[in-house]
């Protein structure tokens, strides 16, 4: 039985992927006792693995939850699940674009003001509504910084509604590059973004390079009264320069899907509590797509959308595997492959994948391999986790 301990709620459509007879899913694990997890925004950092871990599947996109150095060290491959809730947050980041431009939280909190004034209400409304003017979306400028998943969709979908699209993204795959709108210009550096915007959105992650990707220097460069919308992460705007842009007419609403004590109840901050991707079809998505890796790596060894190990697609087979996850150096292959060799074991397939520092060597072994070569593999220097399938 695998155990695989859930740090989150997830759609339960994963039991279907994750069979009761192999697999024991549950919240109710102890970490020690869990060959692996499956999580979405639980804090991960500071827990302890046991070497016996396997993998921790994300079910979404960013992973800035989880200690991915320490999880390399170990061997444990972490997954996460590329675009499966993309839609869900474009169409959140479309509407709160909507709503911040036609002042539409204002207004609501304004027309409940007038309850109670009976046959007056509808004269009311159309004589206050003025306060609560706000400007339509055609035409104007939208920055999108992070042309990935979510990025290329809300550009996209931009460009659709009349909008004038600048993305930039100094790391776009030309896979990528395919599927954006011809119409979106492309800003070669960021401040052209920053300047020409009335609308500027964030889809990067958040990593030691990006934190307070936007402060002091890049609000300066905005357009005065600029709309910001951040459902990537709160780390990456800084909050006193945002305070100190809203309080010069630099800014003139922050949207954010990661409010904190301080942006909370500001009156330019319009914060939502991270529901980008709290939709019955992306939980769906990123459910099936993070147990299917899962399930994938455990029978069979393939590693497919893992964000520090390297992709190795290999089909199953009726042969014995075996697994290594090892240092990616010199004559590791041949340390590896002379240990089979000198217990009499013929190698009938292989394959030897590497991201960085770490490689994957993978075996069809004609035979069983025993104990004790399992024992001498693992202490080659620079061996890191082994696997028999
Ligand atoms: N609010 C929510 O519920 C959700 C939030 N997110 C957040 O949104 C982020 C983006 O998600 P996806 O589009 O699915 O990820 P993705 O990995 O498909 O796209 C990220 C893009 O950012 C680009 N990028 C990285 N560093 C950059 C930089 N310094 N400048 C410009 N571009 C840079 C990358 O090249 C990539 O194209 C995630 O990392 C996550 O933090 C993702 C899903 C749901
Ligand atoms: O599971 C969630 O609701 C969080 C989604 C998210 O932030 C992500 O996928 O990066």
């Amino acid at each position: 039985m695998v155990n695989i301990k859930k740090l989150n709620k997830i759609s339960p459509v994963i039991y279907d992927f994750l069979p009761k007879e192999k697999y024991n899913v549950s919240s109710h694990l102890e970490d020690s006792e869990s060959d692996a997890f499956i999580v979405r925004s639980a804090d991960c950092h500071g827990m302890e693995f046991t070497e016996d871990v396997l993998a921790i599947a994300r079910a979404g996109a960013g992973t800035n939850n989880i200690p991915i150095d320490k999880c390399t060290d170990q061997g444990i491959v972490v997954f996460n699940t590329p675009g499966a809730n993309a839609n869900g947050v474009k169409e959140l980041v479309l509407g709160c674009m909507i709503a911040a431009s036609r002042n539409l939280p204002e207004a609501y909190d304004w027309v409940k003001t007038l309850s109670g004034q009976g046959d007056e209400v509808p004269k009311l409304v159309e004589k206050g509504k003025g306060q609560f003017v706000g400007g339509e979306l055609k035409g104007k400028t939208l920055g999108v910084i992070g042309l990935g998943a979510i990025g290329i969709m809300v550009a996209n979908a931009a460009s659709a509604i009349g909008m004038n699209v600048i993305g930039y993204d100094p790391f776009l795959s030309v896979d990528k590059a395919w599927t954006i709108s011809m119409y979106t210009h492309k800003a070669e550096k960021l401040d052209e973004l920053l300047e020409k915007s009335d609308f500027i959105t964030l889809h990067i992650p958040q990593n030691d390079k990006t934190k307070g990707f936007l402060s002091t220097p890049e609000f300066s460069k905005m357009k005065d009264g600029v709309i910001i919308l951040n459902f990537a992460r709160g780390g990456l705007v800084k909050t006193t320069s945002l305070f100190d842009a809203i309080e010069s007419g630099k800014v003139k609403k922050y949207v954010t899907d990661f409010p904190d004590a301080d942006t909370l109840c500001h009156p330019n901050v319009l914060a939502i509590p991270h529901l980008g991707a709290s939709t019955p079809e992306s939980e769906e998505n990123c459910a099936v797509m993070a147990a299917q890796q899962l399930r994938d790596f455990i029978e069979t060894g393939s590693i497919v959308n893992s964000v520090n190990m390297p992709e190795c697609i290999i089909p199953p087979s009726d042969t014995v595997r075996l697994t290594i996850l090892h240092k990616n150096s010199p004559n590791m292959v041949g340390q590896i492959t002379n240990k089979i060799a000198s217990y009499e074991l013929n190698i009938a397939d292989m394959a030897n994948k590497s991201r960085g520092d770490i490689a994957y060597t993978v075996m069809n072994l004609d035979h069983e391999i025993s104990a004790d070569a399992i024992a001498e593999l693992s202490q080659i220097e620079g061996v890191i986790k082994v696997r028999v399938l």
